[in-house]
């Protein structure tokens, strides 16, 4: 899956993604300053499946963000290919838990809009978008309108639609969250086929730890926010996977546990927060913002 986006691989030893010390500080309505990053570092190589977990609220999303380029650091840097984002690069491809679609259009005509965008002829696009309906399993389907599909087809349209721009990097956020755990299991499974097929730099986030498990080569666990990495942990099971089997494998297990002693606590911490009875960040107040890049309070709004 290279050149789709006029891009080359990274020269060897350049991480695909990279985030260097990243901060990322929101200005809030009521005129303070929210710091939802402080100091993130990830590195994701060319074709490395990467999984984020992390509280909620943590800055799962804002990390995404700043790798797609629709937000920008405050502080330290965003790469991709060891240049600095400065906008939405083509490369990257995008999948969200809700689904991108024209509802007023066919299947076909939904997985053809991207290469359309991207100046290819129609035929061509047509083609194409035939050739990926196929590959996720859904030839026969190509003229009905999404509304007229399961979650679970909806989400293989999402899949071909995502895909067909052939990313060299692509952006998961949740994008399996509202399917059921059969249907979610068959689409994760979809989605590792073709990724191994193809192989983007993948930076998938969720809730779940066992789907970050049985699909990434490696989990990295945010803190409560301001989000920043706790700790990152190597996934070695054996690929190809079929995530229904490999969750019984005795080395999930065993990393399942690792990673969620690492997780619990941030996670209690979060909740407690909520409810009111831990402070914010060590108590740190907010403060007026003059500069959504000066000092700033932190973990509250
Ligand atoms: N544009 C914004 N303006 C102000 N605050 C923001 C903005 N975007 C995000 N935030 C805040 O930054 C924090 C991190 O948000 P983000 O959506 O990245 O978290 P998350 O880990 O993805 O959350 P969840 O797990 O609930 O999806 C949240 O407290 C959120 O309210």
């Amino acid at each position: 899956m290279r050149d789709a986006g006029g891009g080359t691989p990274p020269p060897d030893g350049v991480p695909a993604i990279e985030l260097a010390a990243a901060t990322k500080r929101f200005r809030t309505p009521s005129g303070g300053v929210y710091t939802a990053l402080r100091d993130l570092d990830l590195r994701v190589e060319p074709g490395e499946f990467c999984a984020v977990v992390g509280p909620t609220g943590c800055g799962k999303s804002t990390t995404l963000s700043l790798v797609s380029g629709l937000e920008a650091p405050t502080a330290g840097q965003a790469l991709i290919h060891g240049k600095p984002v400065t906008g939405i690069d083509p490369r990257v491809g995008f999948m969200f838990q809700t689904d991108a679609v024209f509802p007023w259009r066919s299947v076909l005509d939904n997985v053809a809009a991207g290469p359309r965008f991207r100046g290819m002829g129609k035929r061509e696009a047509i083609d194409k978008a035939r050739d990926w309906l196929r590959r996720v399993g859904l030839s026969g389907f190509e003229d009905r309108l999404p509304h007229q599909l399961s979650g679970g087809m909806r989400k293989r349209v999402a899949l071909a639609q995502t895909l067909i721009n052939e990313p060299e990097i692509l952006m998961m956020d949740e994008p399996f969250s509202a399917l059921d755990v059969q249907t979610r299991q068959i689409v994760q499974n979809e989605l590792l086929g073709l990724w191994e097929m193809t192989r983007p730099a993948v930076v998938f986030v969720t809730h779940d730890l066992e789907e970050a498990i049985a699909l990434a080569d490696k989990v990295v666990v945010l803190t409560v926010g301001p989000g920043t990495v706790k700790d990152t942990f190597t996934v070695d099971l054996p690929r190809p996977r079929r995530v229904q089997e490999i969750r019984m494998q005795p080395r999930f297990v065993q990393l399942y546990e690792r990673i969620w002693t690492c997780l619990r606590d941030e996670v209690e911490l979060a909740y407690a927060r909520s409810a009111g009875t831990a402070p914010a960040d060590g108590g740190v107040a907010l403060e007026k913002a003059g500069s959504a890049s000066g000092p700033a309070g932190e973990g509250q709004h």
